[in-house]
Parts: C-alpha cells; sequence; structure tokens
C-alpha cells in the first residue's frame, strides 16, 4: 500500500504538494479523533479522585469543542483537497494520454487495441479517479490513528503499549496475505473487463453486418456469454475476498479480547491503577479499528493497482520517432521530385509487404497505384503519411526525409481522401472547418461549394449549420464523401492521396464526386489507388504494385 502511495505521488506531478498537504490535514484529522479519548482517560481520573471543579469543567468542555470543531474542519480540508487534486490530476492525465496516442502509430489502432484504450479511458482511469484519493487519505488518517492508539495503550501501561502493537502487527500480516492473493484476482477481473469492452465496440460498430447476414441471435448469445462471464469472475472475486475479510474481523475480535485480559490481570496485580483499568476496557473495542479500516479497504486497493499498471502500460507504449530537424520546404531544389519512395521495404509482421522499393512523382502531376488486391496500395500510400514507418530505406518528399520533420509539418502537406469517410457529429460547418480551423465562413461555404455539396445542404433545415450524426449516420455515403473532399480543399495540401472513393457510390454521386476531385486536386501532386481505368488513363505515371515491389 505504502508502494502505491508513492506511486499515485509520483503521478501527481504538479498537484503532489495539494495530495501531502491532504495526507497532513487527515493526520490532523486523526488527532482530533482521538483526542478525546485522552480527555476521557482525563476526566475518569478527576471524577476518581474527587478533584473535578467547575473551571475544570468549562476548560475541558471548550478542549473537546475545539477538537470537535478541528475534526470538521480538517476533514473538509482534506477532502476538498483530495478530491479536486484527484480530478485535477485526471484531467490532465487523460488530456496527455489522448497527447500520446496522437502520436502512437496507426498500427496501434488497429491491432485490437481500441477495447484496452476505452477500457483504460472509462473503466480504470475513472475507478483511480473517483477512488484513489479518499482511499489513501483515509489509509493515511487510519494509519496516524493507530499510531496514536499504540502511543496511548503505551502512556496507560507499556506492556498494553506493546500488546497493541504487536496485535496490529498480526492484523497486517493476515491483510497483506489476503491483499496478495486478492491482486490477482483483481488483474483477472480488469483484463475480462478489457475484453468485454472489445467485444462490445465490436458488436456495436459490426450491427450492420451482423444485421444483414442474420447473424443478431448468434452474435448476441457471444456477447450475453461475455456478460455472463463477467458476472461469473465478480462473484468468484467477491468470494474469494470475503473470508480473509472476516479472518481479520476474528483477529480484531481475539486482539480486543486479550487486551482486556491483559489489563485485569495487570490490574489484579496492582500494575495499572483502577481508572486507568477502567480506560482501556472502555476504549478497547476500538483500539483495532483503525488498522482494520485499513485491510477494509484491501479489495479498493487491489483494484485500483491493478487499474494503475493497465494505464501505465499504455503511457509506456513507444510513440512514433518524431524529430525536428528539418522542415518541408515550400519548394522542392531544381531537379528534386516532390515525392520519393528510395529502397523502402515494410512488412507489417514478419512477413515483407514491400521490398527495395523505388519510385518518384514529379510536381503536380498524377501517379496512379495498380494492382492485385493485398498487392500493397494502401501500404505504399499509408507509408507516406507514416501511419507506420519504413522498416528499410527512405520516403522524401521535396528531398526531405518525413522521419526528420515533426508530423504536423508532414500532415500540412498532405490531405487523404479515405474510401471509408469519417465525419464527426457536429455540424456540417465544423465538420469543414477541421481542414483549415481558422478559416472564415466564407472560405467554407466556397470550399463546400467547390465539394459540390450545396445542392444536398442547401435542403437541409439548418444548412451547413446542420448538425449531423456521428460517423455521418444521417448522410449518404456520396454526400459524406463531398463533405470530406471539401474539408481537404480547406487544408489546401499540396499532395493529394486519393483512395479511390467512387468505387462503392451510385452513379449521380459518382459524377458529383469526380467533379468535387476534380476541384481539389487542380495544381496538386496526385497519388491515387486506382480501382477504375479511367483513372490510370489520365495519370502521368502509372506504378504496379505487385510481388512486394513496385514497376
Ligand atoms: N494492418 C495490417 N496488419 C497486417 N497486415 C496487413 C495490414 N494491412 C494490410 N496488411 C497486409 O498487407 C498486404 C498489402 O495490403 P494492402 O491493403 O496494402 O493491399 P492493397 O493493394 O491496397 O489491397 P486492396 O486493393 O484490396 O485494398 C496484404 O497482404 C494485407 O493482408
Amino acid at each position: 500500500m505504502i508502494k502505491q502511495i508513492r506511486r499515485i505521488i509520483r503521478l501527481a506531478g504538479k498537484y503532489k504538494t495539494r495530495i501531502r498537504l491532504a495526507y497532513l490535514f487527515s493526520l490532523l484529522r486523526a488527532i482530533c479523533t482521538y483526542g478525546p479519548y485522552s480527555l476521557s482517560v482525563y476526566i475518569i481520573k478527576l471524577l476518581y479522585e474527587n478533584k473535578m471543579t467547575m473551571e475544570k469543567v468549562g476548560m475541558l468542555i471548550a478542549v473537546m469543542a475545539a477538537l470537535f470543531v478541528g475534526q470538521v474542519f480538517f476533514s473538509y480540508m482534506s477532502d476538498r483537497l483530495q478530491s479536486t487534486a484527484g480530478y485535477l490530476l485526471f484531467s490532465d492525465l487523460r488530456i496527455s494520454l489522448g497527447e500520446k496516442l496522437r502520436h502512437m502509430p496507426m498500427g496501434f489502432f488497429t491491432d485490437g487495441n481500441i477495447g484496452k484504450i476505452s477500457t483504460v479511458l472509462a473503466v480504470d482511469m475513472g475507478f483511480i479517479e473517483t477512488n484513489c484519493m479518499n482511499t489513501i487519505s483515509s489509509f493515511v488518517g487510519d494509519i496516524c490513528s493507530e499510531i496514536l492508539v499504540i502511543s496511548f495503550m503505551t502512556f496507560l501501561h507499556p506492556l498494553l503499549g506493546a500488546f497493541t502493537l504487536l496485535m496490529s502487527l498480526v492484523i497486517v500480516l493476515i491483510g497483506n496475505i489476503s491483499m496478495r492473493h486478492e491482486q490477482a484476482e483483481a488483474d483477472g477481473k480488469q483484463e475480462l473487463n478489457e475484453e468485454l469492452s472489445s467485444h462490445v465496440l465490436e458488436y456495436i460498430e459490426g450491427m450492420g453486418v451482423i444485421k444483414s447476414y442474420n447473424m443478431v441471435d448468434r452474435e448476441s448469445t457471444d456477447i450475453e456469454n461475455a456478460f455472463e462471464k463477467m458476472k461469473d469472475e465478480c462473484i468468484a472475486f467477491e468470494k474469494k475476498v470475503t473470508p480473509s475479510l472476516r479472518i481479520m474481523e476474528f483477529a480484531n475480535a481475539v486482539g480486543v479480547l486479550l487486551l482486556i485480559s491483559l489489563c485485569i490481570r495487570l490490574f489484579g496485580i496492582g500494575e495499572i491503577e483502577r481508572f486507568r483499568a477502567l480506560a482501556v476496557c472502555m476504549f478497547s473495542f476500538g483500539v483495532f479499528r483503525p488498522i482494520k479500516e485499513v485491510y477494509l479497504q484491501v479489495t479498493r486497493f487491489a483494484v485500483m493497482n491493478s487499474s494503475l499498471n493497465r494505464m501505465e502500460e499504455i503511457f509506456d507504449l513507444e510513440v512514433l520517432d518524431e524529430k525536428d530537424i528539418a522542415t518541408i520546404p515550400k519548394k522542392a531544389p531544381v531537379g528534386v521530385p516532390e515525392i520519393e519512395f528510395r529502397e523502402v521495404s515494410f512488412a507489417y509482421e514478419k512477413e515483407s509487404v514491400l521490398e527495395n522499393v523505388s519510385f518518384k512523382v514529379e510536381k503536380n502531376t498524377m501517379a496512379a497505384l495498380v494492382g492485385p488486391s493485398g498487392g500493397g496500395k494502401s501500404t505504399v500510400a499509408s507509408l507516406l503519411t507514416r501511419f507506420w514507418d519504413v522498416n528499410g530505406g527512405k520516403i522524401m518528399i521535396r528531398g526531405v526525409d518525413i522521419r526528420d520533420v515533426p508530423l504536423e509539418n508532414l500532415m500540412d502537406n498532405i490531405s487523404v481522401v479515405f474510401q471509408k469517410v469519417y465525419l464527426f457529429k457536429d455540424s456540417i460547418y465544423n465538420n469543414i472547418r477541421m481542414g483549415r480551423p481558422d478559416a472564415t465562413r466564407e472560405e467554407i461555404i466556397e470550399c463546400a461549394r467547390k465539394a459540390r455539396c450545396m445542392d444536398f445542404i442547401d435542403k437541409l433545415p439548418y444548412g451547413i449549420d446542420t448538425v449531423i450524426g456521428e460517423g455521418g449516420a444521417s448522410l449518404s455515403g456520396g454526400e459524406a464523401q463531398r463533405i470530406s473532399i471539401a474539408r481537404c480543399i480547406l487544408k489546401d495540401s499540396p499532395i493529394v492521396i486519393l483512395d479511390e472513393a467512387t468505387a462503392s457510390v451510385d452513379a449521380d454521386n459518382e459524377a458529383y464526386i469526380q467533379e468535387a476531385i476534380d476541384e481539389l486536386c487542380l495544381g496538386k501532386t496526385l497519388l491515387v489507388i486506382a480501382h477504375r481505368l479511367n483513372t490510370i488513363k489520365n495519370a502521368d505515371a502509372v506504378f504496379k504494385v505487385e510481388n512486394k515491389t513496385v514497376a
């Protein structure tokens, strides 16, 4: 647990002081909570010795009141500091995780990691955010309280103090054993959570296919099984956790009995005064409460630990090696092509897809990539945008190796029209504006017009300000495609990669899209993944991507 506290403090970065201050307030709260115990002993003593006076009563009431006020105040301060620190910290962590993901190679997102990312963001981070600060603060408060209780017992009689310490250590031992046991269970539970997320995401994403192939029943059974498995795992987890908690309760009860017995024995042999013995008997039931409370949190600690591991796993992933040692010039030096692949080799996994591929694309020309399905056309385009990095050779734009420039500089130079369009659940206006956020309204409307979007935009209730569904759900495929082209026209990058977008739309839309593309490609260098003969006819150069080479 101490390790976890250190881990959280390390993670807290600039909020460290806030968290440490919260712990200090927890300590002060513990002092104010256990202060009245010592006072009670003093009151018993005074009553016993018949020395209670009105003056002392007034003083005792004042001190008690101050301790109660202190308890409320320090609790408030500690809760306030720790909870705001938690929310501030996790807001920053989510932003930096987003930043991290921005710099991950595309391969990471396609290799089944989406479930992991969403579980870490929503489940793991959510759990740590809401639990870690108050769990740790209670932990600090409880440890301080137990130390105070042990000191108080030592003050009553050193032997009682030593016994309380010994019994607390026994409870710590039982707690640690059970924690180790629970950690493995918590890891398994969180992994299952991730599996379930991936399953649900896949199910929702593939809903169209599932319905069209009448697979709803089969897929529903799969997903129901996953939920069932999760339920069983949760019940098994609770079953495994409960016995160790009961053992701890038992150890606590035994400890209290032995403490009272020891106290009576000490009183019997005249080792302890009557009022002290009375105080021990009165307070013995709460003596091990703080240390027991620490280990009642053991489940939360175990899940938190596992969540922290999973979160750190993502933070530790290797990002794309982004250098800032060059900038792509606006104009290529004389004799240098706009795009050059030089002896490029690449493999997704072990099997290589491209070997020693070399070709050049001159400025303002159209190069078509043709070849059989699976030959590597999309791979060539993906390498140019650094969705993946080459394993050998280099890719240059205007003579500069694309690995030497910041990703932002590279992407300023390239626009991609994907076959599968993704639009955000926002207005058409904002979807187009993403191409260049500082564009004026007039410029955005002009781009929509150039991309032949106005005919359908004018029919929408709020025109260009109409909000569309996620992924462009409320638009036809061709309309969504034209909006994505308007976005690229606004971006106005000198190089355009086109994965022939008209393949899956009807003839009317195809004509519109072709016009939009013609507008987009004016004065640009084009790399087209060609699926149709027409494209090849218009191309200045045709590269056949086949058998791991480009010819
Ligand atoms: N993310 C990936 N992980 C592993 N292998 C991949 C990945 N993407 C593509 N491949 C493999 O790389 C090879 C080239 O695929 P690529 O998509 O580049 O071909 P393509 O010529 O564009 O095909 P198509 O015309 O069908 O789109 C194929 O064998 C494919 O299975």
